[in-house]
């Protein structure tokens, strides 16, 4: 059995946790609360992220980052995109010899446009960092702690790593594939965020379930049109990190994106809805990236544009579905020139 630190002690990180501790894996998580982490290791509960949820006994927690990786052969990641920079800069002091990193937030950095396994790469030298694997997919936190059949996808470009992280988080409730293809790994998972706050909105505007699907096609659309652009295996987009994680996040009330789209439709103000969320909605920080980064690459994505407008710009949120309703007309299928007429 292996010793896995979990870093960042929030609801995907107590499930992941749960997951490995399931499988009889030692697992050390890492929360910044002594509130937090008296609970789980006392009570085994982490009921501010995964209520009514019971902890195996495996999993021991501390707010000690040094503590937490000290005997680690892997270490998950799994904070929030904002504070990767700050985790990686402590953790790069408290290693000695090179370690898999695993990674399952989902995000792009703004200014930096980066990927989360590129932001690792940058703050952790090689002499610590033996190999990155993104574990993504369609997977609530609330549903892979009650061990609700769940599938998933890791990836590297180490694929004997990939495959060694398969291992370690595959049982009969979550199961674990493997790609080679970072990069559309890691975007579906980032920019599906958005198109889930534009879903979450739509619903809260009152339109059905056309509109949704219209939504969530158009909006796959637009994610294989960035990510194949930025390198991605276009098949990735059908699999479980595009459209699989797509229809989650769209459908679900699970939803940390949806619900603060949802929010917005009914007209709350984005201010009042982060702060009622009290989680993290990585889709806000993600359409700003998306934007910025579809101008400079001269790709057009309709649906991040309108978002940009509601969130940062001030735009009403019919007006933005009014304005995506209205769009010039055009094809379906991009590259009607390879089709027969
Ligand atoms: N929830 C889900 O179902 C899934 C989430 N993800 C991704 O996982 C990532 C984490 O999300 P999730 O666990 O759901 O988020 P939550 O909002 O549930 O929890 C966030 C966690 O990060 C901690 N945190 C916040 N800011 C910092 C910081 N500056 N330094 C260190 N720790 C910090 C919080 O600590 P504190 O409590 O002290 O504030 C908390 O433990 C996101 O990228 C998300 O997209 C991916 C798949 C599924
Ligand atoms: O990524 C997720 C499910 O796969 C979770 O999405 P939210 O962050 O919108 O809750």
């Amino acid at each position: 059995m292996d010793n896995v630190a979990v870093l960042g002690a929030g609801s995907w990180g107590t499930a992941l946790a749960i997951v490995l501790a399931d499988n009889g894996h030692n697992v050390s998580l890492w929360g910044r609360r002594e509130d937090q982490v008296n609970e789980i290791n006392n009570n085994h509960k982490n009921e501010k992220y995964l209520p009514g949820v019971v902890l195996p006994e495996n999993i021991q927690a501390t707010t000690q980052l040094n503590e937490c990786v000290k005997k680690a052969d892997t270490i998950v990641l799994v904070t929030p995109t904002k504070a990767m920079r700050e985790v990686l800069g402590q953790l790069k002091n408290d290693l000695s010899s090179p370690v898999t990193i695993v990674h399952a937030s989902k995000g792009i950095e703004p200014g930096t446009y980066k990927r989360i396994s590129e932001i690792i790469e940058e703050e952790l030298p090689e002499s610590v960092l033996d190999s990155v694997v993104v574990l993504s997919g369609p997977s609530h936190a609330e549903e892979v702690s009650l061990r609700q059949p769940t599938t998933v996808t890791v990836s590297s470009v180490n694929m004997k790593a990939a495959e060694k992280v398969q291992d370690l988080f595959i049982n009969q409730n979550f199961r674990v594939y493997t790609n080679p293809d970072v990069v559309g790994v890691e975007l579906g998972g980032a920019l599906k965020n958005i198109i889930a706050l534009g879903a979450g909105l739509s619903d809260g505007l009152g339109y059905g379930d056309n509109a949704k699907a219209a939504l969530i096609t158009r909006g796959l659309a637009e994610i294989a049109r960035l990510g194949t652009h930025m390198g991605a295996n276009p098949l990735t987009f059908s699999g479980l990190t595009g459209i699989g994680d797509l229809i989650v996040t769209c459908t679900s009330v699970h939803s940390r994106n949806w619900r603060a789209g949802n929010m917005l439709g009914k007209g709350m103000k984005l201010e009042d809805v982060l702060e009622n969320m009290g989680m993290v909605v990585e889709g806000v920080r993600t359409t700003q990236a998306a934007y910025e980064l579809s101008k400079r690459e001269e790709v057009e994505m309709p649906i991040t544009q309108v978002l940009y407008d509601v969130l940062f710009n001030g735009k009403g949120a019919k007006q933005a579905v009014d304005d995506l309703m209205q769009r010039s007309r055009t094809h379906e299928v991009e590259d009607v020139s390879s089709l027969k007429s």
